[in-house]
């Protein structure tokens, strides 16, 4: 990063108050009536509604637009494990963008815990203020239980964004890049740098989309995950594959797709020369991706190329995914945020980008004209038809999957935020 960019990164955190967040007050609180109203007496009415039947504390309180976002700080992005309070900036970036992009309310929480169970006691135990959980930069293979118990232990959609936001965004850009190049997902080889939360959940969900998992040759940092291997924790043995594939380069070795979701500058432009004709490259680590899009574009000119980050085109970002699937699930109160929501989701931002693109978008970006295609496989964060067209799909899967406790409300599609 640029020390322009760095110093203004900082002065942007710092000023005209430090951080990214506040509370706003949604009653009027300026005479005695309205005190009587908000505090005692007349709070103890929702209160006893609530003790007579919890799902009245929808009705009474913030709790159904509400999300923590909440992390142990052990992976954050891709600066590894700096502990709780050094993941408060990304916590309350992505309430920011809860916020700013979906209309959904949202407070994060970093948690200090010993132990995997700590953890998970102490999000359970707060987790009824809540109409949902963003789990976020939680390490594998610790998250992946994490997230498995608490989405047994709550009864509100309970979400790791770095697993299943990440996929979603990522199934999306992918089906679009293969039909642009021409290939099928059945058919494409792909490697994974990355077996963590991210690379798993990602590959996991390219399969559900036809992808077949002898084409995965997925790598940690002792190279390929293959049957042979004997290091292998549950979650990676699930992508051990029968291969003569050891290292890297060999996975790279006429691959159609790269899926990066590991850490900075791990691939050169000369390595990326084995992959096969229009290789599709996903360089997600953030801030740094595994490889920088000018060293791709010297090196493969054939590349249609995608990072995680703003400052490049085609960003393959878990923002695009998890301001709107909660917003639909929040908005039909369901349960879970289950496989079938996950697709829709990522099909309704696939089926977002052959859209024509909005005047809005061009001036956000400071472009005259942009069309799917190699340059544009996945919508920018800010185009506003995002929060209709992926909240209905998934608010809609929700319905069809019998997880949603509300129908889909009644100002479905949303156009703006104003209609939340
Ligand atoms: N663009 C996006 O939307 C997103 C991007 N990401 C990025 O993905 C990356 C991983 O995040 P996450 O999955 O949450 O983290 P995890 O800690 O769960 O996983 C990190 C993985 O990266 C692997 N890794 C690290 N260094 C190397 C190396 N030198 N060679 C090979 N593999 C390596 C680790 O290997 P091992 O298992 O051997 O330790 C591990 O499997 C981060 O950079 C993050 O920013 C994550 C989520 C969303
Ligand atoms: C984008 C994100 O969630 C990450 O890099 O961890
Ligand atoms: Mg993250």
């Amino acid at each position: 990063m640029s020390e322009d960019l760095k110093q203004a990164a900082l002065d942007y955190h710092q000023f005209p108050k430090p951080g990214k967040i506040s509370v706003e007050l949604t009653k009027p609180a300026q005479t005695s009536r309205d005190l009587s109203l908000a505090y005692s007496p007349g709070v103890a009415e929702p209160v006893k509604e609530i003790a007579a039947d919890p799902e009245n504390a929808y009705k009474y309180t913030a709790k159904g637009n509400l999300v923590a976002v909440i992390s142990d700080g052990t992976a954050i992005l891709g600066l590894g494990n700096l502990g709780p309070l050094a993941s408060k900036p990304v916590m309350e970036g992505k309430s920011l963008l809860f916020k700013r992009f979906a209309g959904v309310d949202s407070i994060d929480i970093e948690v200090e815990s010993e132990s995997p169970q700590a953890f998970i006691d102490t999000v359970r135990r707060i987790a009824n203020t809540f109409g949902g959980i963003n789990l976020e930069d939680i390490k594998a293979p610790e998250c992946f239980e994490i997230e498995r118990t608490l989405i047994e232990q709550c009864d509100i959609p309970v979400f790791h964004d770095d697993q299943h936001g990440t996929a979603i965004v990522t199934v999306a850009g992918a089906l679009n890049a293969l039909e642009i190049v021409g290939k099928k997902i059945e058919d494409a080889k792909m490697c994974v740098l990355g077996a963590g939360a991210a690379a798993i959940s990602c590959s996991k969900l390219l399969i559900l989309a036809g992808m077949k998992p002898e084409n995965i040759f997925m790598c940690d940092r002792n190279g390929v995950i293959h049957s042979g291997r004997t290091d292998l924790n549950q979650y990676k043995q699930a992508f051990a594959v029968d291969t003569d594939k050891r290292t890297v380069d060999d996975a790279l070795t006429d691959a159609d797709i790269f899926l990066g979701l590991s850490g900075p500058n791990m691939v050169t432009g000369e390595q990326i020369k084995a992959m096969a004709e229009n290789p599709v490259i996903f360089a997600c680590a953030n801030p740094v991706p595994e490889i920088m899009p000018e060293i791709v574009a010297e090196a493969r000119p054939d590349a249609i190329m995608a990072t995680g980050r703003s400052d490049y085109p085609n960003q393959v970002n878990n923002v695009l995914g998890f301001p709107f699937i909660f917003r639909g699930a929040l908005d039909v109160r369901a349960t879970a945020i289950n496989e079938e929501m996950k697709l829709a989701a990522a099909k309704a931002l696939a089926g977002l980008a052959k859209e024509p693109v909005t005047q809005e978008v061009l001036d956000a970006y400071g472009l005259d004209s942009l069309e799917f295609g190699r340059e544009y496989i996945i919508p920018k964060a800010v185009d506003t038809r995002l929060l209709g067209t992926v909240s209905t799909a998934v608010a809609q899967a929700a319905i069809d999957t019998g997880v949603a406790r509300q129908p889909l409300p009644a100002n479905y599609p949303l156009k703006s935020l104003a209609d939340i």
